[in-house]
Order: structure tokens, then C-alpha cells, then sequence
């Protein structure tokens, strides 16, 4: 089980410790080989290269990789007159990873700490699936139009091809399946084209899950009905942008941002693992940035790159135990709770999975 490990940037430096902490306590019986590796602005200061030819070689000779967040003012700056794209977004690409899953699951011990109305969360258990490889975030043409001053001019392109749809259909049916059954397409066909090719190829592959309910809804009203009745949803599937937008949205259902893993999963058996939340240099470096969805990021790694299922869920029940002893970071903080830091919360789930 060789592992490539990324924290990358900011709190990325603080919460891959816990996760490790977390396998290790859950896999300490298992061949686990754990590398770490340099990715963002942490590797430009140490070698001048946002993904280095280390991490690119680590990556290849590991079978998943746990990964941080990358970015925070420096590197913005350093990425203007250094555009060669996000390591993040080429890792993703290199490794086909076209299907993000995200899922949005309220720990019922949070309840009363999301700011939306209990009554509204009770049970939440949705997934968002993000097509990861396509969509304005890497359309071609891109980039600057013109630089006069006065007349500057940029652009960015959305585009989709039918395979790169019908490929995310597939895996968002498919979850459904699994599930309870109902898959909502989310786009904006009402205005874009891509979007109008979206929902026709997500409906020409509905065809073939006649067992499975497909609704459509724009994005914008997607965006209201998360916080009108979130429950409501199932499975989601959408685009790279509106998925990475609408599921910070549905984090805050859950508590947090710090409270959402991500499993990437492509064509290739190898998948990338890692919290939705970026650096966070508003807070990074104090100790005091919720490691959970990293931990429960590393808990998606067992079961969807390892098949591990009963240490997966050792890992999830620890976080629920800690969570239902009362101990919270800022984040999702509440009246009653006890206030812990960053490393205190990952030692408290490490010793909860320790201890069975
Ligand atoms: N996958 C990645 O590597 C991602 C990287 N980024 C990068 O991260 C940098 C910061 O971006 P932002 O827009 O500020 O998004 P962000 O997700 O880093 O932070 C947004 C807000 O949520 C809070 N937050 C995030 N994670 C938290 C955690 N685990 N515990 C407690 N609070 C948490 C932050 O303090 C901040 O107030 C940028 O350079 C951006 O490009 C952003 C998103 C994903
Ligand atoms: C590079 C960005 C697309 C990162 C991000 O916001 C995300 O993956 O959620
Ligand atoms: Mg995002």
C-alpha cells in the first residue's frame, strides 16, 4: 500500500499529520508505506517547481495519494508571472481523474452546529459528484486577449466533449443505484450550449438506468434548493465549476468546510484523496484549522483505493466518538463543547480508533 502523501500548502501542513496519524492507527496492520512529497508554494520555496520531478516520479510509483491543499497570496503571486497552470489541476488530468465524490453527510452530534435550521438537516446524506477533467477550468482558448491598458482583455473557455460527459453520467447513475435511486443533473442549458450538450447526453445515458428517478435543475436554483430542502437530494451530478462552488455551498449544511473529504477516481486504479477545502491562510499555522476532512479523506482512501471497508468505517466512527464527547475546533463550535486545536483533535481520534 504505498501511499504518495502531499500536504502542499497552509493548513494543508497541519491536518495531513492527523490523517496519517488516523491510518496509521487504522492500518497498523497493514503494509502501509507512507512518502511524502512536495507540491505548491512549500515545494516552489524548497526547488522552484510548483510539482517537481520528485513528486511527479513518487506519484508514480505510489498506489494513492492523501493530499492537502495548495495556494495562498505568495503562490497567486508567483502563478501570474509563472502560468503554467495548477499542479493540483494537471495531477488531476494526468491521472484521468474525471469523477470527484463528494459526499455531504451530516454527523447528527453537528446538528446544531450548521447554521442552517435542524429541522431542514435531519438525516443529511447527499452526494455531489463533480466531473473533474473538463468545464471552463481547463477549456481551450484561455488566457489574456489583449493587455492594452483600457482595453484588456481576458478569456476562458467552456467546453465539454460528449465522452467527457457521458463518462461522469455513468459513474453519477451508478452511485445512484447504490443508493436511493434518484440522480439530479445539474447545469445552465437555459444559456450555455455546453450546458444544453450536458443535459441531452446525461438524459440519453439515463436510458439506460430506467430504474433510476433523473431530474434536471440550473444551477442557480440548485444553489437555493441545497439550503431550501437539502434532503431532498440523493446523488448530484455536475460540472467542475458548479460542483466546486455548490459543494462549499453544501458544507455549510454539514458544519463546515472542514468537514468535507473528497475521493477523485478515474480510469486507472489510482486515486487522489483529499478535504474540498483549500490552504486557508487566513488561519494557517495557529492550530487551529478542523482536521476532520482530511481524516475522513483519508477514511474514503481505505475503502475506494483500497477496498478497506471495515477500517474506513473505524476511522468514521472514531470522528463520530470524538465529536459526541463534545470536543469541536472553532469551526464548529458550540455551547457545552470543549475547544481543541488542530493536533489535540487528531491525537483524540488516532486514540479513539486505537482503542476499538
Ligand atoms: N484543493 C486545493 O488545493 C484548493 C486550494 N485552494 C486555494 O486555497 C487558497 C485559499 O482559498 P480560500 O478561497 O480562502 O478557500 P479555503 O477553502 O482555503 O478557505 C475558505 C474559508 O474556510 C475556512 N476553512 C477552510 N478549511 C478549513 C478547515 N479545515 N478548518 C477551519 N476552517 C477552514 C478558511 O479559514 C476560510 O475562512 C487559495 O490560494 C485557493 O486557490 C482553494 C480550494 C481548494
Ligand atoms: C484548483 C481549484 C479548482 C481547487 C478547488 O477549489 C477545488 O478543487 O475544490
Ligand atoms: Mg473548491
Amino acid at each position: 500500500m504505498k501511499i504518495a502523501v502531499l500536504p502542499g500548502d497552509g493548513i494543508g501542513q497541519e491536518i495531513i499529520p492527523q490523517a496519517v496519524k488516523a491510518l496509521k492507527a487504522a492500518g497498523g496492520h497493514l503494509p502501509l508505506d507512507l512518502n511524502q512529497g512536495e507540491i505548491g508554494w512549500t515545494s516552489v520555496v524548497a526547488s522552484g517547481e510548483a510539482l517537481p520531478q520528485s513528486t511527479i516520479d513518487l506519484i508514480d510509483r505510489s498506489d494513492a495519494i492523501l493530499f492537502g491543499a495548495i495556494g495562498g497570496p505568495e503562490y497567486e503571486d508567483w502563478k501570474r508571472k509563472n502560468p503554467r497552470g495548477s499542479p493540483l489541476l494537471r495531477l488531476r488530468q494526468d491521472m484521468k481523474l474525471f469523477a470527484n465524490y463528494r459526499p455531504i453527510t451530516l454527523f447528527p452530534e453537528l446538528i446544531n452546529a450548521s447554521p442552517i435550521k435542524a429541522e431542514l438537516i435531519q438525516g443529511l446524506d447527499l452526494l455531489i459528484i463533480r466531473e473533474l477533467n473538463g468545464d471552463i477550468y481547463f477549456g481551450e482558448p484561455r488566457g489574456m486577449v489583449s493587455d492594452t491598458p483600457g482595453q484588456r482583455e481576458s478569456i476562458n473557455t467552456m467546453r465539454y466533449t460528449e465522452a467527457q460527459i457521458r463518462q461522469v453520467a455513468h459513474a453519477g447513475f451508478k452511485a445512484a443505484r447504490r443508493r436511493r435511486k434518484k440522480l439530479c443533473s445539474v447545469d445552465k442549458a437555459n444559456v450555455l450550449e455546453t450546458m444544453l450538450l450536458w443535459r441531452d447526453v446525461v438524459t440519453e445515458v439515463g436510458r439506460e438506468y430506467p430504474d433510476v428517478e433523473l431530474t434536471h435543475l440550473f444551477v442557480d436554483a440548485a444553489a437555493m434548493e441545497l439550503i431550501r430542502r437539502p434532503t431532498h437530494f440523493d446523488v448530484i451530478v455536475t460540472g467542475n465549476m458548479f460542483g466546486d462552488i455548490l459543494s462549499d455551498e453544501a458544507a455549510m449544511l454539514t458544519g463546515s468546510l472542514g468537514m468535507l473529504p473528497s475521493a477523485s477516481i478515474g480510469t486507472g486504479a489510482k486515486g487522489l484523496f483529499e478535504p474540498i477545502h483549500g490552504s486557508a491562510p487566513d488561519i494557517a499555522g495557529k492550530d487551529i484549522a478542523n482536521p476532520l476532512a482530511a481524516i475522513l479523506s483519508a477514511a474514503l482512501m481505505l475503502r475506494y483505493g483500497f477496498e478497506l471497508e471495515e477500517e474506513a468505517q473505524r476511522i468514521e466512527g472514531a470522528v463520530r466518538q470524538v465529536l459526541a464527547r463534545g470536543l469541536r475546533t472553532g469551526d464548529i463550535m458550540e455551547k457545552g463543547a470543549t475547544r481543541v486545536g488542530t493536533q489535540e483533535m487528531g491525537e483524540a481520534v488516532a486514540k479513539a480508533i486505537a482503542a476499538g
